[in-house]
């Protein structure tokens, strides 16, 4: 449902009815509609006992004073998804307000939490690029769940063309959305985001050494993950191709399918990441095959709060890669 929603405000963008493109209201009504629609959709089918939702908005700004007209228009596209997508009755302003703040746990290491990103990717939301829709449960701490709606991403796999062109070459053409899904020691799998994600093809890396031929994913924007280190150490073992840059939980689902073998993300000095943005996708990455870690080696801790701490950053890899880049690193450690 949250993927249908932001795939509307994308339709949007691409029409034109927001003038500017650079402007934050197309992802702000996409991103505070589906955290609602998502937890609607929890809340529905869960007892009560199990509900909890580490979520990454909250509708403080929009209960503010110049705050409703921004809230009526989340109102009225969650209200046109509810009645197209579950035949369901119409949420009040304040029922919608009220949903998006159920999504305010602390998570933790006891008991089970959603953890969701209603809007992973926000410029590549605005850009008209990639952007996932990110839901993982989590128990005792453990990733035993993971979701990503990824409406922009091509079900094929990306290619250097498309990288060229951010990724984005097929955005709104047939075929585009891939849904991907993780159960802990289940599998993963992927599916058409548009036929509800069915059929389900199984996902299994294969495990190779050969840096020859791989491709490394990283962040669109070198804001958010240092792309000259990545360049420095992909030189180091031996990759030659072109990195593949790609915004958003997206790369998950993308190096869980293959498109490219490694992910690597090494975000500047002083910044912290959040759970929201990793849960799903690891799970999702680690069942296809891959392994993932901090740089100093240690699994990510998703039971520790809203936060995600770690060691300089995160190397998603098939273990003989893996290893070797973790190796690599330590003679590199990441520029500040
Ligand atoms: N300066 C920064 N450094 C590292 N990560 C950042 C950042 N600013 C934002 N991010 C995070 O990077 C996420 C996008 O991931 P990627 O860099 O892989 O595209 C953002 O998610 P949101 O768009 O949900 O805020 C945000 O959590
Ligand atoms: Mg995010």
């Amino acid at each position: 449902m949250a993927a249908v929603l932001s795939e509307k405000v994308q339709l949007q963008l691409k029409a034109g009815e927001f003038t500017d493109k650079a402007d934050a209201t197309p992802v702000t009504i996409a991103d505070y509609g589906a955290q609602a629609l998502v937890i609607w959709s929890l809340r529905r089918s869960l007892p009560d006992a199990t509900f909890s939702v580490v979520a990454e908005e909250d509708a403080g700004d929009l209960r503010e004073p110049g705050g409703e007209e921004m809230a009526a228009r989340i109102t009225e596209l969650v209200n046109a998804v509810l009645s197209v997508e579950a035949g369901a009755p119409a949420l009040s302003s304040e029922e919608v307000l009220d949903l998006i703040d159920l999504g305010d746990s602390a998570g933790g290491s006891q008991g089970r939490h959603w953890v969701l990103d209603p809007i992973d990717g926000t410029r590549g939301f605005v850009g008209m690029r990639q952007y996932a829709v990110c839901l993982a449960l989590l128990d005792a701490g453990q990733v035993v769940v993971g979701v990503l709606g990824c409406p922009n991403l091509p079900m094929e796999p990306i290619t250097d063309a498309d990288a060229a062109a951010g990724a984005a070459e097929r955005v709104g053409q047939a075929g585009v959305g891939a849904l991907f899904s993780a159960t802990l020691g289940g599998g993963a799998f992927v599916g058409p985001l548009k036929e509800g994600g069915q059929p389900l093809q199984r996902l299994a890396l294969e495990d190779s050494a050969d840096f020859g031929e791989a491709r490394f994913m990283e962040s669109y924007e070198s804001k958010q993950s240092d792309h000259s280190f990545a360049g420095r150490l992909a030189a180091v073992v031996g990759v030659t191709r072109p990195p593949l840059r790609v915004d958003s939980a997206a790369k998950y689902g993308a190096l869980a399918r293959g498109d490219a073998a490694m992910n690597l993300r090494f975000p500047h000095a002083g910044y912290r990441d959040k759970i929201w943005d990793h849960a799903a996708g690891a799970l999702i990455a680690a069942e296809a095959g891959a392994v993932i870690s901090d740089v100093g080696g240690k699994p990510l801790d998703f039971g520790n709060g809203r936060w995600l701490d770690m060691d300089r950053g995160i190397v998603t890899a098939p273990p003989a890669l893996h290893a070797a880049l973790l190796a690599a690193i330590q003679d590199l450690a990441p520029a500040s």
